[in-house]
């Protein structure tokens, strides 16, 4: 994505290191890091320096890579594949890929795998971008199909955390759509959840929205559904973690409360996913490791002071404990499409996209 009229992915490979934008700074900082050992992209993922169900997956992708460079033994490469799935256990991205780098790279003589990583991981990230790409276009025609009936009507679009380019080596999942509408001069407005308490919405997707030019409203997580009873919501997208192939979503908290929301209104309900996204193995929500958090995501809240400086404060009393569940599961049965790379589906037709 065009930022300050540079060209930037989220992630990228530079002689022997990873440079990545470090999305704990934003939205007022906007800092670049360079990771050079497998200790630092774990760091980087568990504390959510880089975040996003696929480009957690192109993370671990060149974190295989950076991993091996010692030794690429097959014993080497299980363990660093280990360390990687460790770090956070929801979105399937990251397994997926890290088993995928470890498959290819098995395939190749040992001597090779050191320099054959960086291909494979590159491979990673630039096939998300195109999926994202093709995401984009697919959801673009559900906008202007609903802008078609009043060309004059704004169409007022809700979304849940950040699946943004943020969220992705480029491209974005649920926001590919809005870009394309946008882009093609539709008028769309983004009702921003703040997506708390890691605030995705509020600090990474206002701040994207914002660098394109596409008109938002951040809002409270709670005033979602208020705002579909009144009219203004014309439809959700969000993005996701992990799929079940019978269509359950699994996504950022708070998610199935916009979905059930959004089921009592009539508001159409859309996850968009590239199809590594989608667990084939797993059938039921139910089954789907929920991250548990530190609590103390929930009882601080970090922030820009008025002189410039990051503050993190203490909202909840000393006396309180809290609770951090990472992510919940929406049923299929509440969401009206996932719009993939390949297409848009009904939940119950995701199978023949089965792999
Ligand atoms: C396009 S995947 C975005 C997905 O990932 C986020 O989780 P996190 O910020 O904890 O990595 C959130 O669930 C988004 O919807």
């Amino acid at each position: 994505m065009r930022i300050h009229d540079q060209h930037f992915r989220t992630i990228w490979p530079t002689q022997n290191a990873v440079s990545l934008i470090d999305q704990t700074r934003l939205p007022f900082e906007f800092v670049i890091v360079s990771v050079t050992t497998l200790a630092e992209v774990c760091h980087a993922i568990r504390h959510m320096q880089v975040r996003g169900a696929p480009l957690i997956g192109a993370a671990a992708a060149y974190g295989v890579a950076l991993g091996i460079q010692s030794s690429a033994t097959e014993t080497a490469l299980a363990a660093v594949v280990q360390q990687l799935i460790a770090t956070r256990p929801t979105a399937v991205n990251l397994a997926w890929a890290a088993h995928r780098m470890q498959q290819q790279l098995l395939a190749v003589p040992e001597a090779a795998r050191a320099s054959a990583a960086w291909l494979f991981a590159q491979a990673i990230a630039d096939e998300d971008v195109a999926q994202n790409l093709a995401i984009g276009q697919h959801g673009k025609a559900l906008i202007a199909a609903k802008a078609s009936v009043d060309a004059q009507q704004t169409i007022n679009i809700l979304t849940h955390c950040n699946a943004g380019w943020l969220a992705t080596v480029d491209g974005g999942t649920a926001l590919a759509p809005i870009y394309a509408a946008h882009d093609a001069g539709l008028k769309v407005h983004v009702w921003v959840d703040e997506t708390r308490p890691r605030n995705q919405g509020a600090s990474l997707t206002a701040w994207e929205l914002a660098q394109h030019g596409v008109p938002h409203t951040v809002i409270a997580d709670n005033a979602g559904g208020h705002l579909m009873q009144h009219g203004q919501v014309d439809m959700v997208i969000v993005g996701a973690d992990r799929v079940t192939r019978e269509g359950d979503v699994c996504n950022k908290i708070g998610t199935y409360l916009k979905a059930l929301a959004a089921y009592d209104q009539g508001v159409p309900f859309y996850a968009a996913v590239p199809t590594p996204t989608i667990d084939w193995q797993v059938a039921r929500g139910a089954d789907i490791d929920i991250e548990m958090r530190d609590a103390d995501e929930v009882a601080y809240i970090s922030g820009q002071a008025p002189d410039g400086r990051w503050q993190r404060v203490r909202i909840i009393p000393h006396e309180s404990t809290a609770l951090n569940p990472a992510f919940d599961v929406t049923p299929a049965r509440l969401v009206t499409g996932i719009i993939t790379e390949c297409g848009i589906f009904a939940p119950a037709q995701l199978h023949t996209l089965g792999q």
